[in-house]
């Protein structure tokens, strides 16, 4: 498969912060989600990738031409900004034009109807961006890259500032036309749904670095660092192997033990994923081939769309949540400050070993 975006060892700043080292390849076709908290370093990796930043370090290789050092008007990359960035004193029909005084190319007049006959902007080409909604300035803004026809769009968030429900559909709608137009995406967001919605595979980013690529069930089911298990509400806990059977581990939290498997040594350090729903709740210990249960203690309760998610104090400062429906909840009937069993399976537990 051919690679539209290669990233090599990409380093850049801005003021303090830094983005280090980043590797990445896109495929031709391919939508990548850049999945981050709030100032890990997603704007800024897409400005550097669109020539806004310098790089410090490292290669940006576009269709195999390096464009590292390339002004941003010659790299042929869509920008989709997370405001839209439409010229507010120009048209609909001229702000999707607006590229074309810059690039030439081929039978603009077709690409220009045929993008308007897509997007559905037929009555809206004599309207200013003000007098647009939201969703219509997004196609105007999608519409404006496209006609450009770049290998490559990146996308900034862009349906932050849209209510739930709509980003949605609207996150949808935008993998669509990637797909459609035959073209290859990045993809910011900080929302894990958009982006196992729109990613092909999803990239963890924290602090400037990417942390972790791959899938969204691969994101989902194997976390490889303990940011990444936070920012999917997965539970982690830190602990060291103190026993080795075979492949089961015994692992040390505080005063506590519980078994995992793996290919580990005593004195590993490791860290244990846990997925809440996969913690069954009991007010009796259970008699279950499940190897480890614990009791804890009921520190927090919330409700969310009819599941319950349950934070409970299994040593101190070691805390696991557990989600049920709200119906187990009220069969349960615990409350706040009680006692209660926790077991997962084993085979439940993915664990990595910390370098
Ligand atoms: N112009 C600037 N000058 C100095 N620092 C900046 C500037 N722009 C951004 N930063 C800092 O760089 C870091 C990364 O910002 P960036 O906008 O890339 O994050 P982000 O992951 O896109 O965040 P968000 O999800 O909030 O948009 C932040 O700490 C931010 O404060």
């Amino acid at each position: 498969m051919s690679k539209v975006l290669l990233l090599e060892e990409l380093s850049t700043h801005i003021g303090n912060f830094y983005i280090k080292d980043i590797n990445l390849y896109l495929n031709e076709g391919e939508i990548i989600a850049i999945l981050g908290e709030n100032g890990s370093g997603k704007t800024t990796l897409l400005n550097t990738i669109a020539g806004f930043l310098k790089v410090l370090k490292g290669r940006i290789v576009l269709n195999g031409v390096d464009i590292t050092n390339r002004e941003p008007e010659e790299r042929n990359i869509g920008y989709i900004f997370q405001t839209l960035a439409l010229f507010p004193h120009l048209t609909v029909e001229q702000n999707i034009k607006f590229g074309l005084r810059f690039k030439k190319i081929k039978d603009p007049s077709k690409r220009f109807y045929d993008l308007v006959k897509f997007f559905k902007l037929e009555n809206l080409l004599g309207r200013y961006p003000k007098e647009l909604s939201g969703g219509e300035r997004q196609k105007v803004a999608i519409a404006r890259a496209l006609i450009l026809d770049p290998p490559l769009i990146l996308f900034d968030e862009p349906t932050s500032q849209l209510s739930p429900t709509e980003k949605e559909r609207v996150a949808l709608e935008i993998k669509e036309i990637i797909k459609t137009f035959g073209k290859s995406a990045l993809f910011v967001t900080h929302s894990l749904d958009e982006a196992s919605i729109v990613g092909d595979r999803i990239a963890v980013m924290s602090n400037g670095k990417i942390l972790q690529i791959g899938e969204p069930s691969d994101i989902f089911f194997t976390p490889e660092h303990e940011e990444v298990a936070n920012l999917i509400g997965v539970n982690v806990i830190k602990g060291r192997v103190v026993e080795v059977v075979d492949t089961v581990s015994k692992v040390q939290v505080q005063d506590k033990f519980l078994y995992v498997t793996g290919n580990y040594s005593i004195g590993d350090e490791i860290l244990v994923f846990i997925h809440p729903q996969d913690i069954t709740l009991s007010k009796e210990l259970l008699k279950s081939s499940a190897r480890n249960q614990f009791e804890g203690i009921i520190s927090k309760i919330v409700n969310k769309n009819g599941l319950v998610t349950i934070s409970l104090k299994i040593a101190e400062n070691v805390f696991l949540n557990a989600l049920i429906t709200k119906r187990s909840f009220d069969e349960l009937d615990i409350k706040l400050g009680e006692r209660i069993f926790l077991t997962f399976k084993i085979t439940a537990i993915h664990s990595v070993k910390v370098f």
